[in-house]
């Protein structure tokens, strides 16, 4: 089906042609990754996949001192959570952001990240958290702290083990779960001794739980990034040794090292994600919608 962007660089930009689109779903994207664009059209062409259309409105927080993009040029192209904290959309996606070494506090707009948690809450139907906001939505919610790494967790991760009850594991049963990771803190989780309301659906033998999900709170947790295209990583990865960086290579990433090929064995498992995702609240009974 169709995705389309309300608003955004790529729209603004003519990059990005909207259509008609039939009963949509509506879905706010908090865009904390400093490659706006890419990002926007990681979202967009993910969502292209599913079986229903969405639109797509992007968020940006007031709060934060921009690096990549000037203030007024991301007020003009994004909204705020003030301009539309009094509407209701079915979703909410927070991305990742390359913050995950500082603490917390330390990031510019964790309170504002707090508050748009909260506001998720009451105004959406379900909100889906990826990598650092990932860290920081279990930490919000549940006080699970995280810890720094000794080596950044970097490369395409397979499932291991399957909660096959839950509704985001649906079609994992005969389809591999693979999602792109590249994050540097790990939640200091016990997968023993979890919250009540909170349940690990994915989990990697090596590197922990890749999704959790809080029905409490309506909630999905994803450690990674299964937006990103074939050469995200490797974007990352070369940008990352220019930078005279410690990384190691993405693991389960290239099929050809000398060449630079990559294998893109995420893409399927993407898609069965975000549509699993959105199954969870375009098929929820009449009267227990938010
Ligand atoms: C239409 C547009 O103009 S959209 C923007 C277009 N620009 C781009 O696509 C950027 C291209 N640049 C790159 O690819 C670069 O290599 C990057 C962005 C990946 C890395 O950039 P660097 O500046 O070297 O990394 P650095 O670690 O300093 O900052 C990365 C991000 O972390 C953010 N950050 C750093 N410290 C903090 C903090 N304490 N709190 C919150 N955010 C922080 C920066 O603000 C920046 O995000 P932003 O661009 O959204 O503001
Ligand atoms: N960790 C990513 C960003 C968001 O997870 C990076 O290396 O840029």
């Amino acid at each position: 089906m169709t995705a389309n962007e309300k608003n955004g660089f790529l729209l603004s930009s003519g990059q990005w042609q909207n259509h008609y689109l039939n009963n949509p779903v509506s879905i706010v994207v908090v865009n904390l990754m400093p490659t706006k664009k890419i990002t926007e059209r990681q979202f967009l062409e993910s969502f292209n996949q599913l079986t229903q259309d969405v639109e797509l409105t992007f968020l940006y927080p007031a709060t934060h001192h921009f690096k990549n993009v000037s203030f007024s040029t991301i007020a003009k192209a994004y909204v705020s959570l003030a301009e539309i904290e009094n509407y209701s959309f079915d979703g909410l996606i927070i991305t990742g952001a390359p913050v995950e070494q500082l603490a917390f506090q330390q990031v510019d707009y964790w309170e504002e990240f707090r508050t748009i948690c909260d506001w998720a809450e009451r105004h959406t139907k379900q909100s889906l958290l990826e990598c650092w906001a990932a860290l920081g939505g279990l930490y919000n919610d549940y006080q699970i702290n995280k810890h720094q790494l000794s080596q950044k967790i970097f490369g395409i991760y397979q499932a291991t083990g399957i909660n096959k009850c839950n509704q985001l594991a649906k079609h994992f049963t005969n389809q591999q779960l693979v999602i792109p990771q590249s994050r540097h803190s790990n939640p200091s989780v016990d997968p023993e001794n979890l919250p009540d309301d909170l349940q690990i659906v994915a989990e990697n033998n090596e590197i922990g739980p890749l999704i959790y999900h809080s029905p409490g709170k309506h909630r999905t947790y994803i450690t990674g990034h299964p937006e990103y295209e074939a050469d995200t990583l490797a974007q990352e990865y070369y940008r990352d040794l220019k930078k005279r960086l410690p990384i190691q290579e993405p693991r389960n990433y290239f099929s050809n090292r000398n060449t630079g090929e990559i294998k893109y064995s995420w893409r399927k498992s993407s898609t069965q994600i975000y549509q699993n995702w959105l199954n969870t609240f375009t098929q929820q009974k009449v009267g227990t919608l938010v």
